[in-house]
């Protein structure tokens, strides 16, 4: 499904990303909740030593698919274009060292292609191989991910808004509601989180809150 800039710019508001292994509840019960908290985007990411592979994956994948199917809401799969295209997700979500985007683009056509960059040649680079957004991070000190870059606040997003590159562009790293609103004024289109909605006790309640701070800045 081909998205226009300003569609995606909207669906990166509040951007829930998940994989079996963020979870201590069950996943698909998890993902429920924060649709009904209003998540505007989901992306699938199971992955690391505690993750599901091969059939498990699949099944999970498939299940999770089905749930935002039915509340509307995109799902994105990281880093694994096979199972985005088996499972014909929305679209997908490769960092630096995935497969290159222009043959990441070839196979998924008009899907969403989401790419993580951490400098300003990176997201030059992005831009040209024709990404849909850009994902940059980590913004605050987070847990989650163990190998992420230096933790850069929006220094580069409001670089590069300052250069006047409007593609869309979401900030995740240790995001949480009481910090959302400043990754927006720093001029990202919206946040993306894992734990604070993964492992929250109600994950619909974060979701809401996380909204409801984004859209604050919007006005
Ligand atoms: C996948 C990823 N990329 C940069 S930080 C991060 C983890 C974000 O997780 P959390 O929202 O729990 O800090
Ligand atoms: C490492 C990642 C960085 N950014 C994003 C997103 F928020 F979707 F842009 N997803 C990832 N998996
Ligand atoms: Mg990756």
């Amino acid at each position: 499904m081909k998205v226009s800039t300003e569609e995606m710019r909207s669906l990166l508001k509040t951007y829930f990303i998940m994989g079996s292994q963020n979870c201590d509840e069950d996943p698909r019960e998890v993902l429920k909740d924060a649709i009904h908290g209003g998540i505007t985007l989901f992306q699938f990411r199971e992955k690391g030593d505690q993750a599901l592979v091969g059939e498990e994956k699949i099944r999970l994948a498939k299940e999770l698919l089905e749930i935002c199917k039915h509340y509307q809401v995109p799902f994105i799969v990281n880093d694994d274009i096979d199972l985005a295209l088996k499972i014909n997700a929305d679209g997908v979500h490769i960092g630096q060292d995935d497969e290159p985007a222009e043959q990441v683009r070839k196979k998924i056509g008009d899907k969403i292609l989401g790419i993580s960059a951490h400098n300003q040649e990176e997201v030059e680079a992005a831009i040209n191989q024709g990404a849909d957004y850009i994902g940059t991070g980590p913004v605050f000190p987070t847990e989650t991910k163990k190998d992420t870059e230096a933790v850069q606040g929006t220094i580069l997003v409001q670089e590069l808004r300052k250069q006047g590159i409007s593609i869309p562009i979401v900030g995740i790293g240790g995001i949480t509601p009481e910090n959302a609103a400043s990754v927006v004024k720093g001029g990202a289109d919206g946040v993306s989180v894992i734990t604070a909605i993964s492992k929250a006790k109600s994950p619909k309640e974060q979701a809401r809150l996380l909204k409801a701070a984004v859209d604050s800045v919007m006005q």
